[in-house]
């Protein structure tokens, strides 16, 4: 997969080069570029806002600008993702989604937003456009939501995690429930013991208790979640387990 980052920060994407996705660079799963879109300005002050039509405090990002660099960025087969507050809240399931694409293009936004003809444009020239959140919070600009999805969705690409069987038991996975609690060594910390089960070798046992923590856990910080349960997919992974 070919992922291109365009901001006016791009040292903000250096943890890209850590850890797992770091090493899928380097092993060539994972061909990242970040671009800095003030190299697309054509003034000597490199300007890539403008204040906004209808009046309002901040400043919005040029289209132009922003149509010149997706322009040479997207190529013929690139899916532009914007993240934006104002977007579909990013699930597992749009990183599942994203992670069979070929190549994503990420805008990151600043100041009040990116100029709404720019999604506009590419979605109208039969383009595939994401516009997405990563919650219900607001941040200053989309680097930190682009780092987020990069992360979710790179680590699902293939020869990424080091074990594949360890993506389908996780949180919001093929089941949709909460991880259960997990539990190392020693066996007793601070007076605190851990859970029977784990310590007798049965793993239908452990199995069962995993599910019912999980289902526990979901039940009582993710009611929303319960509603749209996968139960056909939570009786699969139940049983394969
Ligand atoms: C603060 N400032 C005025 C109000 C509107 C947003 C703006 C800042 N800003 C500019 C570009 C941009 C892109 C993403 C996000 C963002 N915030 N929260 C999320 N979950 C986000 C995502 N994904 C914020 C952004």
């Amino acid at each position: 997969m070919r992922v291109d980052v365009v901001t006016v920060f791009p040292d903000y994407l250096a943890a890209l080069d850590l850890s797992l996705i770091g090493k899928a660079r380097q092993a060539g799963l994972l061909d990242l570029r970040v671009h800095d879109l003030r190299d697309w300005t054509t003034d000597r002050h490199r300007t890539v806002d403008d204040t906004p039509f209808g009046g309002g405090a901040g400043m919005v990002m040029r289209p132009d600008v922003w149509g010149t660099a997706l322009d040479d960025v997207l190529g013929d087969d690139g899916h532009l993702v914007v993240p934006t507050p104002s977007g579909e809240v990013f699930t597992q399931r749009h990183a599942e989604a994203l992670a069979t694409e070929e190549h994503l293009v990420f805008a990151c936004g600043r100041y009040e937003g990116i100029d709404a003809r720019v999604a506009e444009h590419y979605r109208a020239s039969g383009r595939r456009v994401s516009e997405l959140s990563i919650g219900d919070y607001v941040l200053n600009g989309g680097e930190v939501a682009t780092l987020v999805m990069v992360e979710a969705v790179g680590r699902l690409l293939p020869g990424v995690v080091g074990n594949p069987e360890s993506l389908v038991e996780e949180s919001h996975g093929a089941a949709g429930l909460l991880e259960y609690p997990v539990y190392t060594k020693p066996p007793v910390w601070a007076e605190h013991e851990i859970p029977e089960v784990l310590l007798s070798g049965h793993h239908a046992k452990i199995a069962r208790w995993r599910r019912d923590r999980a289902l526990e856990r979901t039940a009582t910080r993710r009611p929303d979640l319960i509603a749209a349960l996968d139960v056909a997919a939570l009786d699969k992974h139940d049983l394969a387990t």
